[in-house]
């Protein structure tokens, strides 16, 4: 066998087919993978970064309380004097105050005394004052040093005779300053003054921002009863992932191949299970695996059934019950509906004949998809079948649902063959996607069903839905069409029915769900109590 031989291009096509979607599948699950961790990722970093600057703000907020009561005690036990006894209150009030560092007074721009140091012959003079704020009577140095000591830096406020140095990494020892990214001020709460501020950003930069962006997390608490000290801002100037370090992303990076990885596995699974489907289905159909049950259709009136609806059914050993509307479409995806639709109909015919023949006024109702209609050769199939069992043709009714936008051009003369030889044709589904009126008049059928969904209307008390209801009647009244209502479950339901459409057909679990033939015979010979309540409600 040389390389051009049909055999060997076709195993290289299927083998570039393969390799593209491999290919195809790997991108997309890295694009999904990558850009669903990373964003899961900062969403969650983002929370955490959100809940540590609300925990901050709370325990400085704290601080700031305790801080305005010792002030306000220290300012009220102020009498201006450096007597023994001053000092002794001054010192009292300074152990009671763990954050407060030293309590002086002041005369003439001086400090006179000290409740650490006690009295300064010569008086040391003070730093031009950071803020001063006349509404309240209060002056702020803000981060200058110890004027005593000059060792460290302090913040320092005072009335004008008392004092009180603050030591703001002590008091606010709680606002980790080593979290990167994160800041902390202290301000009024019109911003006009900033007492405190340590961080990445200027305090004037953040509290001209109304809130939250996606690039800065604030969070900010006021005390307004506060005198001295009103409104804690924290905030983060790079939250969630953005502030997080190579290392962190770096985790999050391998996190995300890995998410990559088992997305690209299971969408090659469910490809791989679809395919398997595919395989099993043609199986079933080979090896006549697929069966068939039957649901009554009830005349509402008289309680009668007058036909039976064949409801195709698979039991696969490995993927358990599949419903028809899944194997339906798998098999008009993959072509398998030729063999599908004869082998339903070969069933239902060789099931449902006796039954037919006892009776013949009942009617055997069969779904045919589009595809069966553009068939050439089903029609010529049926007929074989139908004179092999003697089933008279217009005790079969052809079901069809329209169920896409292009539809099959040449449905109204596969419809007319159909019905020119004898058969019915009935539009299922009536009222959902395309089983609409234009359909209705394009393929002439003798029977309507109305779809589940309008049923299940009834009752109901929404205005939109009871006008689309009444409007549906109207409608089915106007037509004067055989019609059939699907999916009646309960008495109600079927009791307005009869009162709006007399002559209406039903068909649900109210009376039967879909069964073997010998109990179609069982149940068409049993009085059904549900269905002569029903004729009685009508009388
Ligand atoms: N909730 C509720 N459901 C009810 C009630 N009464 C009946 N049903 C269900 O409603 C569906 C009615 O069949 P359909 O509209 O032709 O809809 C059918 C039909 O379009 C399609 N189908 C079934 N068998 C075949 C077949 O042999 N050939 C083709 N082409 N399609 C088929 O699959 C669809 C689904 O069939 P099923 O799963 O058997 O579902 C059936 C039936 O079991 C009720 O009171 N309440």
């Amino acid at each position: 066998m040389n390389s051009s031989s049909p055999i060997a291009s076709l195993t290289k096509h299927l083998w570039s087919m393969m390799y593209y979607f491999v290919r195809t599948y790997i991108w997309l699950s890295l694009i999904m993978g990558i850009s669903i961790t990373f964003l899961m990722a900062h969403l969650v970093f983002w929370y955490l970064d959100s809940e540590q600057l609300e925990r901050f703000v709370s325990s400085a907020s704290q601080t700031s309380q305790q801080l305005h009561s010792n002030l306000v005690t220290i300012f009220t036990h102020s009498n201006n004097t450096c007597s023994e006894q001053n000092l002794i209150t001054m010192r009292e009030d300074l152990w009671r105050a763990p954050l407060i560092k030293d309590v002086v007074h002041i005369q003439d721009g001086r400090i006179i005394c000290s409740a650490s140091w006690g009295n300064l012959e010569a008086g040391l003079v003070l730093p031009k004052p950071t803020i001063v704020w006349p509404e309240r009577g209060l002056q702020h140095w803000r981060a200058v040093k110890d004027p005593i000591k000059g060792d460290i830096q302090v913040n320092m406020v005072s009335d004008g005779a008392v004092a009180v140095l603050i030591v703001p990494d002590n008091a606010y020892a709680s606002i980790p300053s080593n979290y990167p990214n994160t800041g902390f001020i202290l301000s009024t709460e019109d911003n006009r003054y900033v007492f405190h501020a340590s961080g990445p950003m200027a305090p004037e930069n953040v509290l001209t921002q109304s809130g939250s962006s996606w690039r800065l997390l604030l969070t900010q608490q006021c005390n307004t009863s506060s005198k001295a000290l009103e409104c804690v801002t924290a905030y983060n100037a790079a939250p969630g992932l953005f502030g997080k370090g190579l290392w962190f992303i770096s985790v999050v990076g391998v996190l995300s191949l890995a998410i990559s990885a088992l997305l690209h596995s299971s969408i090659l699974f469910v490809i791989h299970q679809k395919k398997s489907l595919k395989r099993a289905l043609r199986r079933a159909i080979a090896t006549q695996e697929i069966s068939v049950l039957f649901q009554p259709k009830v005349c509402l009136t008289s309680g009668r059934t007058i036909g039976i609806e064949t409801l195709a059914r698979w039991h696969d050993k490995h993927f358990g019950h599949i419903s028809p509307d899944i194997f339906v479409a798998i098999a008009e995806k993959n072509g398998l509906m030729p063999q599908l639709s004869r082998l339903v109909i070969e069933k239902a015919l060789y099931q449902a004949s006796s039954l037919l023949k006892t009776d013949s006024n009942l009617h055997l109702s069969i779904n045919l998809s589009m595809s069966d209609m553009s068939d050439p050769s089903l029609l010529s199939f049926i007929n074989d079948h139908c004179s092999g069992h003697r089933i008279p043709a217009h005790q079969l009714i052809f079901e069809i649902t329209e169920n896409s936008a292009s539809g099959f051009e040449g449905i109204e003369s596969s419809v007319a063959r159909f019905t020119s030889c004898g058969y019915q044709i009935s539009l299922d589904d009536f009222g959902t996607g395309y089983a609409n009126l234009s359909w209705l008049s394009k393929i002439k059928a003798t029977e309507i069903k109305v779809d589940r969904s309008f049923t299940q209307m009834i009752g109901d008390q929404d205005p939109y839905n009871r006008n689309t209801l009444s409007a549906i009647f109207q409608l089915l009244k106007d037509l004067n069409i055989s019609t059939v209502f699907e999916g009646i479950e309960t008495q109600e339901q079927a009791e307005y029915i009869l009162r709006h459409i007399p002559h209406a057909t039903g068909q649900g679990w109210l009376f039967a769900k879909a069964m073997p033939i010998q109990e179609v015979a069982r149940f068409i010979n049993t009085p059904n109590s549900s269905i002569q309540h029903n004729a009685d409600a009508a009388r």
